[in-house]
């Protein structure tokens, strides 16, 4: 069990918050929070102290300078130290609040109060050390496009959450009218918070269904093709999961691809193209995109 955490403190010109997020994502990063600090944004990340592992600052250093020399931006700095699990989760929890997404979802911290009469679907979450708070774009962007999926006009729907993170878009699609949701992470971590977060949200262990893995997990729990999936990881990630992901679906299903970033979308767009998808709709939130594509056969 993880007792103490390091936490790392990234002083950067704000047009490199998303491009720093990544980084810190691939370095390990179990959580991040941004702040502003008069021009500049002040990102922290937390990442797990494992015994026997060692932090490769210089190599994130290096990435770190050399996005910044990309884009012409001052060079961040970058400093780390130790704390403990509790500084760790006030930290965190200190700057997450609860957020309005889309036209119908309200992101409520799990340790804040609900509102009396929310007119919108809260998703209560504590995501605790995995991805998905709602408050990054390709977070938002997917929750935004389940939105626009006909649950209503097309009841029973199954739904396959690739990478899911904290849960947070297999909630959303339950709470949207989906019948099932399969949720599955290469991260233990992530199943566990999905497990968690589900339970908070009162949805039974029947309709959202965590798995450790990827598609190919969902393929083993599987009965029938799903109706859509929904798949917030990386473009490169998805491209190879492509093949995959098409063979759980049916020849009417839909797909919601984010994690993408704006210059990588044709790219993207013509694996989907070569794996039988038809793009319908880009939509951007920074330099991010998500593709909601359906499959070229219906
Ligand atoms: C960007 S987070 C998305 C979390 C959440 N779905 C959201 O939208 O906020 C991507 C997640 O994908 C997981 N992941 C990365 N590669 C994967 C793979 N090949 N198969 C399944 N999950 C993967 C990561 O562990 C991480 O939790």
């Amino acid at each position: 069990m993880t007792n103490s955490w390091w936490e790392l403190q990234i002083l950067c010109d704000p047009a490199l918050e998303d491009s720093i997020f990544w980084r810190l994502e691939d370095f390990g990063s179990r959580g991040t929070a941004s702040e502003g600090k008069g021009d500049l944004c002040l990102v922290k990340a937390y990442l797990p102290k494992l015994p026997g592992a060692t932090l490769d600052l210089e190599l994130l250093s290096s990435q770190l300078h050399e996005d910044a020399v990309c884009v012409g931006s001052p060079i961040p700095t970058l400093s780390c130290e130790l704390i403990n699990e509790e500084d760790w989760a006030t930290s965190w929890k200190q700057y997450w609040q609860p957020e309005k997404i889309g036209d119908r979802f309200l992101i409520n911290p799990a340790w804040l109060p609900i509102p009396a009469a929310p007119e919108r679907l809260v998703i209560l979450l504590d995501p605790g050390v995995a991805f998905g708070t709602g408050n990054h774009a390709t977070t938002q962007l997917c929750l935004e496009s389940l939105e626009k999926v006909d649950f209503q006009g097309k009841s029973g729907q199954l739904v396959a959450d690739i990478g899911c993170g904290s849960g947070i878009l297999s909630i959303g699609a339950l709470l949207l009218g989906a019948k099932k949701v399969y949720a599955v992470d290469t991260d233990p971590l992530a199943v566990q918070s999905t497990v968690s977060n589900r339970d908070m949200n009162r949805i039974s262990p029947v309709s959202l269904v965590p798995a450790e893995g990827s598609v190919d997990m969902v393929m083993e729990g599987l009965q029938e093709p799903v109706d859509g999936i929904v798949c917030n990881i990386l473009a490169d990630v998805i491209i190879q999961l492509l093949p995959q992901m098409s063979n759980i679906t049916k020849p009417s299903s839909w797909g919601i691809f984010s994690g993408i970033l704006v210059e990588q979308s044709q790219t993207v767009a013509d694996a989907l193209e070569k794996n039988g998808w038809i793009v319908d709709n880009l939509l951007k939130k920074k330099e991010w995109c998500c593709l909601n594509v359906r499959r070229s056969q219906s």
